[in-house]
């Protein structure tokens, strides 16, 4: 396994209250999920690896780069789509993405294709002229994808992009998902086992801030083909509860 982004010895509390306790992970090019129930620690991990929280303990390694050590780098090398992402009403997607480029410190002249690229691989592309507070719930999402990959980073952190979208736009932006997957380190935040049988090839499982699964999803359901319906009764029995909800 060709490990991009390496997590060693994380814990994380919030005024005595513990989110994170011991957490290694590996992670290679491809859709990892991140699937667990509310308060699990999932948005605390991101928020880490993102930078927006500061490590306490424990070591965070993107290709060689420490995220405290070699700030600049190590932030330009990952693209984050928080959970509650927004844009300004009035800018077009192409020019929302064109700041979203020049802040992430792409060269002026390589700014243009860049956005085109983000937004073709989000399948924004008819939508370059339109304006952010035109967009859909769904549409939004991308934008957000489109923003977080246009300096095109290794490493994309995904916190629940596919909460409150209906059924279309879930479909579409999971094949977005799938296709990142093929040259990204993806890892998905989610709630729903049917985000993680489309697009993940593996999981991990994170519950009371402790990693209780980290496999491949055919690991862990021992089924080649997993369908949301095995992983539902995988993920019940290492919770030992009901479904996420
Ligand atoms: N700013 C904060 N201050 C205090 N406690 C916090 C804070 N943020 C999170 N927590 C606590 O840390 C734990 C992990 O929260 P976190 O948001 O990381 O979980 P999560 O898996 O993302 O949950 P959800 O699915 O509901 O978003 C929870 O017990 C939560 O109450």
């Amino acid at each position: 396994m060709n490990t991009v982004l390496r997590i060693n010895g994380v814990r994380h509390d919030y005024r005595g209250r513990t989110a994170l306790r011991d957490v290694d992970l590996a992670l290679p090019v491809g859709v990892t999920a991140l699937l667990g129930p509310n308060g699990a620690g999932k948005s605390t991990l991101l928020g880490l690896l993102s930078t927006v929280l500061s490590p306490q303990r424990g070591r965070v390694e993107l290709n060689g780069l420490d995220p405290v050590r070699d700030r600049r780098r190590y932030r330009e090398s990952i693209g984050f789509l928080p959970q509650r992402f927004t844009a300004p009403d009035q800018l077009t997607v192409a020019e929302f993405v064109t700041l979203s480029a020049w802040w992430r410190r792409v060269p002026r002249r390589e700014r243009g294709p860049a956005v085109e690229r983000a937004l073709e691989a989000t399948g924004l592309g008819e939508r370059a002229t339109s304006k952010v507070g035109e967009l859909s719930g769904g549409m939004l999402r991308r934008l957000g994808i489109a923003q977080a990959l246009v300096n095109e980073p290794p490493v994309l952190l995904l916190d629940e992009p596919t909460v409150g979208l209906d059924p279309r736009q879930r479909n579409a932006l999971r094949e977005v998902i799938t296709e990142l997957g093929a040259e990204h380190t993806v890892l998905l935040s989610t709630h729903l086992t049917e985000d993680v049988a489309a697009v993940a090839e593996r999981v991990v499982v994170l519950d009371e801030g402790r990693v209780v699964a980290d496999s491949t999803l055919a690991e862990l359901t021992g089924e080649e083909t997993s369908t949301a319906s095995s992983l539902e009764a995988v993920y019940e029995r290492l919770l030992g509860v009901g479904v996420p909800t």
